[in-house]
C-alpha cells in the first residue's frame, strides 16, 4: 500500500452505522473524516443491518471527506463478516478496535486490504503499540480512552493524567512509524469548555486530531487543533525572518528545524500533506 494519504484529520466523527439519520446528517457536517461504527455503538441484534448500511453509506460517499468503517473486534461473531464486507466496500479506511499484537493485526490487515486505523485501548495494546504501528498497512493510531480506563480500572472521573503514559505511548508509536495519532472521544456532550481543554491537552501531547461523537464537538475540536491565526502569522514571519542557522526571532532562538516546522504548519493550512502517512 503506497498511497500518500491526505493530512491527518483534526476532527474524525464517529457515528453508529445503524443510525440512518446520523449518516445523512454526517453528509452535511464539517468533520474532516467520518467513522462509521459497527462495534460498541451498535446493538448485537442490529449488527447485520448496520454492516449493510455502512457498506451502502460508503458507496454513496461523504462528499470530499474520507470515510472509515470500524469492524467488530477479533473474537466477535460478526468480525469475519465485517472484514469481508469492508474489503469489498468503498470505505477509504478500516478501523480495528482493541488491537493487541502486531501478529493478529497483520492477519486482519491482509484480509481487509484497506489502509488501517488501529485503536489502542487495552493494556496489551499499549505495550505493543510500536510494533502494531510499524505494520505497513497501519496508517493511524487512535486512543480508545473509554476502554483504556475500564481495562486499567481507572474511575471515569479520575483526571486524564491517569492514562497519560498510555496516551504518550500511543503518540510515540505513531510518530516513530509515520502514522496519524488521533485522541480518544470526549463523552460529556454538553461540556464545550471541557472538550476544548481536552483537545488542547491532546494537541500538546502531540495528537494530530480528535475522534468525536457529536456534531456539536466538531467546531471546538477543529479550532483547538488549529493552526490558529496567531500560529499562522508567526509561521509566516518566522520563515520570512530566518536565514539558516541559529538566530534570534521574537526573543527566542530558532534554527533550521523551526523553519521546517513553520513550513509544515503552513502546508497544513494549504491542505498539503505535511504529516502524510506515506504507506
Ligand atoms: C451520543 C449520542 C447517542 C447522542 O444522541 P442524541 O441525544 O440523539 O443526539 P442529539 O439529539 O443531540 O443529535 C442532534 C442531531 O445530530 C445528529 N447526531 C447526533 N450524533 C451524531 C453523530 N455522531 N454523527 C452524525 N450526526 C449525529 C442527530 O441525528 C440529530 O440530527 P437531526 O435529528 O437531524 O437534527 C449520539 O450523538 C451518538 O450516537 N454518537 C456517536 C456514538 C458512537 O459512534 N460511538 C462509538 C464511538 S465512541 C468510541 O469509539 C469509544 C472508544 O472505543 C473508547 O473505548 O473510548
Ligand atoms: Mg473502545
Amino acid at each position: 500500500m503506497s498511497t500518500v494519504h491526505p493530512i491527518a484529520p483534526r476532527t474524525a466523527l464517529f457515528l453508529p452505522a445503524s443510525n440512518a439519520r446520523a449518516i445523512e446528517k454526517a453528509r452535511t457536517l464539517d468533520a474532516d473524516m467520518v467513522l462509521l461504527d459497527l462495534e460498541d455503538a451498535v446493538r448485537e441484534e442490529a449488527k447485520d443491518d448496520a454492516r449493510a448500511a455502512a457498506v451502502s453509506a460508503v458507496g454513496q460517499g461523504f462528499g470530499a471527506r474520507p470515510c472509515a468503517i470500524r469492524v467488530n473486534g477479533l473474537g466477535h461473531s460478526a468480525h469475519n463478516a465485517d472484514v469481508a464486507a469492508i474489503a469489498e466496500s468503498k470505505a477509504d479506511f478500516a478501523i480495528l478496535p482493541k488491537a493487541e499484537s502486531a501478529q493478529s493485526v497483520a492477519l486482519v490487515a491482509s484480509a481487509l486490504q484497506k489502509p488501517l486505523l488501529v485503536m489502542i485501548e487495552t493494556p496489551l495494546g499499549v505495550l505493543n503499540a510500536a510494533d502494531i504501528a510499524a505494520l505497513p498497512e497501519v496508517v493511524g493510531v487512535i486512543a480508545g480512552t473509554n476502554d483504556l480506563r475500564a481495562e486499567l480500572h481507572i474511575p471515569d472521573n479520575a483526571p486524564r493524567d491517569a492514562i497519560g503514559v498510555a496516551l504518550q505511548t500511543i503518540v510515540l508509536a505513531a510518530r516513530a512509524h509515520g502514522c496519524w495519532a488521533l485522541d480518544g472521544v470526549f463523552n460529556a456532550l454538553g461540556d464545550a469548555e471541557g472538550l476544548e481543554r481536552e483537545c488542547l491537552a491532546g494537541r500538546a501531547l502531540g495528537f494530530d486530531g480528535k475522534t468525536l461523537i457529536h456534531p456539536n464537538q466538531i467546531a471546538v475540536a477543529a479550532r483547538a487543533f488549529g493552526p490558529t491565526d496567531a500560529e499562522i502569522e508567526e509561521a509566516r514571519a518566522l520563515i520570512e525572518a530566518a536565514s539558516g542557522g541559529a538566530e534570534r526571532f521574537r526573543d527566542r532562538m530558532i534554527e533550521a528545524m523551526h523553519v521546517e516546522r513553520a513550513r509544515a504548519l503552513l502546508a497544513r493550512v494549504d491542505g498539503q500533506a505535511v504529516l502524510p502517512c506515506s504507506r
